[in-house]
């Protein structure tokens, strides 16, 4: 998980945009194609009963295939990816809003229809379209609609009745209507609203715990990791590594902080190769970095320590030049605390670098340093 963290992160870091945008489209694709199925299913399912019962309006007759083949389509569509998203929501709301609003108006062309018996479906129109658009877009097209439902139901309504019905029903719709768009709205926007709310707290917290140079976790982000993870229902051992680029001093002063950055880039990418994909990688500060990796018994840590002190010092940066790194490790039954753990790995990098550098030293290696050379200063 950790590492999925950071190959993110980089990948990133690295890809042309790396701003993170917050969404407000309501409706994901798979929850599209379920209500696409479940829009042809009840048009299905409708359309047989008032067959069957000889109440299918002439309209319906042609209205329900037409939009049971329109939703198809938007399906096999969204399923092809071969339309935007948007562009299909749009579409399928569109048909189910004309279809809504000629159904309601061709009942009242009817002087014996009665207001009540379609036009309540019609608030439907401006919940879908909060549903299928973006808020923005939701708000043209339901004031569209909006319009064509009003003109409509005045022209049906004319046609037959006196002014006074025409527009007491005209009032009715267009009060309810209003309503219906206002409130729905108001729900919409206050989520909106708490979503990009969210994501920007998601985001800053994202930056307050990476390193914008490299892209990987910093020592806040290690530490917090840290501090999370369960170490104690590990039945595994864990281990620490810190590694810390020899004279970097040199290398920037030589040849300029540009090259150094970029020896750290370097460092980063080639680091992430090396490690698995549950050990977890940070910047820890300046030219120093910490692995912490899971499972691994003594012999295999170093092991792993010293193919990455290999790798880093075959490793060409910027320019063709090279760099060599220390590694101090400590082990985790050789320390009852995180704090000790780390203490224990930096006095390790120390005695790595008082020994010539470009080395891998963990506390076993140390005492043979020290009683062999019998001169590092603890
Ligand atoms: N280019 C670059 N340099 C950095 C960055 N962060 C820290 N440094 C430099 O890293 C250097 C670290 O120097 P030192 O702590 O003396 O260590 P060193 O020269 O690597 O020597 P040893 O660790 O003893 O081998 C300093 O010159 C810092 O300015 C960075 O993000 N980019």
């Amino acid at each position: 998980m950790a590492f999925d963290c950071n190959k993110a992160m980089f990948k990133k870091l690295f890809s042309k945009s790396n701003t993170l945008s917050v969404n407000d489209q309501p409706l994901t694709p798979t929850a599209f194609r379920r209500l696409l199925m479940f829009a042809i299913g009840c048009f299905i399912a409708i359309w047989i009963i008032e067959t069957t019962e000889f109440t299918l309006a002439r309209f319906d007759a042609f209205a329900y295939p037409i939009c049971i083949s329109c939703f198809a389509v938007a399906l096999i569509l969204s399923w092809l990816q071969l339309v935007p998203e948007a562009h299909l929501h749009l579409f399928c709301y569109t048909v189910i809003a004309m279809d809504l609003i000629v159904t309601s108006v061709l009942h009242h062309l009817n002087p014996y229809g009665h207001f009540g018996d379609t036009s309540q479906w019609l608030g439907l129109n401006y919940a879908m379209a909060y549903l299928f658009l973006e808020l923005r877009k939701a708000i043209w097209v339901m004031t569209v609609m909006f319009v064509i439902t009003l003109v409509g139901h005045y022209w049906a309504m004319s046609q037959h009745a006196t002014l006074q019905q025409t527009y007491s029903v005209l009032l009715e719709l267009g009060v309810s209507h209003v309503v219906y768009i206002v409130l729905l709205g108001t729900v919409v926007t206050i989520r909106v609203d708490k979503a990009k709310a969210q994501a920007r707290a998601d985001i800053l917290e994202h930056e307050a715990l990476t390193d914008p140079l490299t892209g990987i976790l910093n020592r806040r982000g290690m530490q917090k990791k840290f501090e999370n993870y369960a170490f104690h229902q590990q039945n595994s051992d864990y281990s620490l590594l810190i590694i810390d680029v020899d004279h970097f001093k040199r290398l920037n002063d030589n040849y300029g902080h540009l090259v150094g950055d970029q020896a750290l880039v370097s460092l980063v990418e080639l680091l992430i190769m090396q490690i698995r994909s549950d050990d977890i990688l940070s910047r820890w500060g300046g030219e120093e970095f910490v692995i912490l990796t899971f499972g691994y018994r003594r012999s295999q840590v170093l092991e792993f320590a010293e193919r990455l002190r290999q790798s880093i010092a075959q490793m060409k940066i910027a320019g063709g030049h090279t760099i060599t790194a220390s590694i101090g490790v400590s082990h985790s039954y050789e320390a009852d605390s995180r704090r000790e753990m780390l203490h224990l790995a930096d006095m390790n990098l120390y005695k790595a670098k008082q020994y010539g550098r470009n080395r891998v030293v963990d506390c076993v290696i140390a005492q043979q340093l020290t009683t062999e050379g019998n001169s590092v200063a603890d």
